[in-house]
């Protein structure tokens, strides 16, 4: 290695400065130019599919297999994907029931706001009707699913092997054998600890591959945005611009319509304060499209703002396994406008249906980018797999669509544990006031490390503040039998700094 270089940082870890030599920094611009570049491109890639599917639509229909592989590599990966986030969300889930009132009222909490947002998403997408006279057709062979029964449907369930539920490509099995997995390694206690860590590793990677996927997104939005304008013109154009903005309205009213004004009547805290207070969190997801990016800082934030540690230790984590508010809503909108797209509008009956379904895929969902589209392709394979292939029509606007679920996803759970410390007076309000008129600003400097960190440190902490939650549950336990008065409450975690 050339003397100019530095020296190799140990685990992917940023190099460490030296005497006389500048801190480096430039390992977190490298990691956010090359996601703005991600971006870049497939803005470009979506106005040269627009471009081709206008100027050439026989070409364009052909370029059509590069949005249904991008698609397939996205579905490749919803089995593991489930498989992941249930097993541990049910096993922090069912340690965090543990803790009672607190993991009790985030879960019941996460279930409404979560059912409520999909509600959301059907309202909405009724009273708009996106995707409608676009009447595109699919080669999926509807006799496939034609003979299944009820009893079949069920018994489809079982898979025939523990290890071919992840193979099958059947979702419901996954999530079945997920769920048995996770509520196995509950019941294992301290001894599944190994188990947990190890899944825990595994979705890293496979969240690292969903990550690599992401890069031919360009090429994937191309081939689908081209084939869907050159086989409908204008019209798609249209339909798609309506869908996008209809999102991102949604998005916006629901936070500020429903999460603001809940958070107002419970708290009297203004959403505008808090959104302001979590400003640089934000720009952090603007950038990379993932909310999870944030969420060390988030948990850091928190604490800082006055709720207690356990608190924030429980429901921050686990909201981010099963409140992902944003990701719902586009849930249940994209399935009306595919739906609509291809001649099959949603009646109402299955229109309350899709929504069962999807409450159950939802909580397969996650805070990294493509994550949301992975989950509709695989809550359509279980309920409408007829569905399915309509999901390549908005590969196009997808990775836009990921930055309003992103950060709705995270105002959702910032809220959330706001209002969790609330009902369970564990918020110093006082401080909240300090912190949010700026009396008691945030200090950096005791996050410097999180503020000059780099992309993988950022992810090396997430992981780390995952492996601390069974000890941020065990404070948990010894906070709730403090305040039961069993036990002296020497160790309050409420602390002002
Ligand atoms: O990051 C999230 O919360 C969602 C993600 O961006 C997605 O694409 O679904």
């Amino acid at each position: 290695m050339s003397q100019t270089h530095s020296p190799a940082s140990p685990a992917g870890r940023p190099p460490v400065s030296q005497p006389g030599r500048p801190a480096a920094r430039p390992a977190r611009r490298r990691r956010l130019d090359r996601s703005h570049y991600l971006y870049i491109a497939v803005i470009v890639a979506v106005g040269a599919g627009i471009a081709v599917g206008l100027l050439a639509p026989e070409f364009a229909k052909g370029l059509k297999p590069l949005g249904d592989g991008f698609v397939s590599l996205i579905k490749m990966m919803i089995a593991p994907i489930i498989f992941c986030t249930i097993a541990l969300g049910v096993g922090s889930v069912a340690k965090a029931a543990t803790v009672g009132k607190v993991g009790g009222l985030a879960l019941g909490y996460f279930v409404v706001m979560s059912t409520f947002a999909l509600a959301i998403g059907l309202l909405v997408g009724n009273l708009i009707h996106p995707g409608e006279g676009l009447n595109i057709s699919t080669s999926y062979d509807a006799s496939k699913t034609a003979a299944a029964s009820s009893t079949d449907f069920v018994l489809g369930i079982i898979p025939t092997s523990f290890f071919s539920a992840l193979t099958s490509g059947s979702i419901l099995q996954a999530l079945f054998v997920a769920l048995l997995v996770g509520f196995a390694l509950q019941k294992m206690g301290a001894k599944g600890a190994p188990i947990l860590e190890a899944i825990r590793q595994l979705q890293q990677l496979v969240f690292r591959i969903l990550a690599m996927i992401m890069w031919v997104a360009p090429l994937g939005a191309f081939g689908a945005i081209a084939a869907v304008v050159g086989a409908t013109g204008v019209a798609a154009l249209v339909a798609l611009g309506t869908l996008m903005i209809a999102f991102y309205i949604t998005c916006i009213l629901f936070v500020f319509g429903i999460l603001g004004v809940l958070l107002k009547v419970v708290t009297g805290i203004n959403i505008l304060r808090v959104m302001k207070y979590l400003a640089r969190e934000y720009l952090l997801i603007v950038s990379t499209s993932s909310s999870e990016v944030a969420l060390p800082r988030l948990i850091a934030k928190l604490e800082h703002l006055g709720v207690a540690k356990p608190v924030v230790g429980i429901t921050v984590p686990t909201g981010y396994s099963f409140n992902l508010d944003g990701t719902a809503i586009y849930l249940t909108m994209s399935s009306l406008f595919i739906a609509s797209a291809l001649g099959t509008p949603l009646n109402i009956p299955e229109q309350i249906s899709l929504l069962l379904f999807m409450m159950i895929a939802s909580k397969g969902a996650a805070g990294v980018t493509g994550a949301g589209i992975a989950t509709l392709a695989g809550g359509l394979q279980a309920h409408r797999p007829d569905l399915v292939n309509g999901v390549g029509l908005i590969v196009g606007i997808d990775r836009f669509m990921s930055e309003a679920r992103a950060l709705t996803n995270f105002t959702g759970n910032a809220v959330a544990t706001v209002l969790i410390g609330k009902w369970t007076k564990q918020i110093d309000m006082v401080q909240v006031d300090r912190v949010l008129s700026g009396e008691l600003p945030f200090n950096e400097s005791t996050m410097s490390a999180d503020d000059h960190l780099s992309a993988d440190e950022e992810e090396y902490r997430a992981r780390r503040l995952a492996d601390e939650r069974a000890l941020s549950d065990q404070k948990a336990l010894s906070y709730q039998k403090a305040l039961a008065g069993e036990k002296a409450l020497d160790d309050r975690p409420m602390v002002v700094r």
